[in-house]
């Protein structure tokens, strides 16, 4: 039984389709992409399988179970879900905001004990962002603040996490930590799905990308055959190749600017493997 299972999903706002009997699995342990232009339904998607909107037909489960039928509570203590936008009203500290994720462990009137803050100090840690611990929320940057939040998650003690768009907004070193982060965390058997605008995101940590365009899949499965030249091509309208440089480590090349740098002297370039057949 895969850990979630996404049935036949279609879903429109008004009269507005967004998402088009969308299907697939999710197995534990594993890093999924979402990946597809602006406005295609990856945050829809996303706070569906949360059980954050109510879908008329279809069905998503679980660990078997109906999303539906889990209480917030319930839920919260397996998923973890880390938005796109967070706007804070109160100057929280960092460490207060990354406590909260221990809340759907708590009783209403109980206080946070050391080992609430010590988990908290472990996720701080975990990111290498302990020094903003103590800094107020709304005060830091909003790169800053999306590391917290997905503290935060890591503190909540689910195995699940669902993070839209997790790494917008991190400088190129953060980006790294994050992915590093989480391919680690993955291989401990903790399950991400996250929405993505980075296809070499996609073929450097993940191990199942679902490629969304117009609402509907166009290609699902292992990176290494879905994260294709046509499929980029299709969602993006961009002429993107893809190389291989190492044994298992890919990467996209825009075509247009390629073909600008390669009009300059590129003679000590060495290159790279393309991807036979496929890219
Ligand atoms: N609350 C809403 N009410 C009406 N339409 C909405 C609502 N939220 C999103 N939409 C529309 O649904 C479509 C999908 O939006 P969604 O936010 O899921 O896309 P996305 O793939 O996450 O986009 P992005 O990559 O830009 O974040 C868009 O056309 C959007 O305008």
């Amino acid at each position: 039984m895969a850990l979630l299972e996404v049935r036949n999903i279609s879903f429109g706002y008004g009269g507005h389709s967004v998402l088009d009997n969308v299907s697939f699995d999710i197995e534990k342990g594993s890093l999924v992409s979402l990946l597809g232009p602006n406005g295609c339904g990856k945050t829809t998607l996303l706070k569906i399988l949360l059980g954050l909107l109510p879908v008329p037909g279809g069905e998503i489960l679980f660990e078997g179970r109906p999303v539906a039928s889990y209480d917030r509570r319930e839920m919260a203590r397996r998923v973890a879900y880390v938005p796109q936008i967070h706007k804070a009203a109160f100057a929280y500290r960092a460490i207060d905001v990354v406590l909260m994720g221990r809340l759907p462990h708590k009783g209403f009137w109980s206080a946070y004990h050391r080992r609430d803050e010590h988990l908290a100090l472990e996720a701080l840690d975990k990111l290498g962002i302990r020094h903003l611990s103590q800094r107020p929320y709304t005060q830091i940057s909003g790169g800053e603040r999306q590391m917290v939040l997905i503290a935060r998650a890591l503190c909540q003690g689910a195995h699940t996490f669902i993070l839209d768009e997790p790494a917008n907004g991190l400088d190129y070193g953060n980006q790294i930590r994050l992915l590093e982060q989480l391919a680690t965390l993955s291989g401990e058997g903790y399950t991400f799905v996250m929405s993505t605008h980075f296809p070499d995101h996609v073929l450097w940590v993940a191990n199942q990308v679902v490629m969304l365009s117009d609402g509907s899949i166009i290609a699902e499965g292992a990176p290494d055959t879905a994260v294709t030249r046509k499929n980029l091509c299709r969602l993006y309208q961009a002429d993107v190749e893809v190389w291989q440089l190492l044994e298992n480590f890919r990467i996209c090349v825009p075509q247009r600017l390629r073909n600008r740098l390669c009009s300059c002297d590129m003679e000590d370039v060495p290159r790279p493997v393309l991807m036979a057949g496929r890219s």
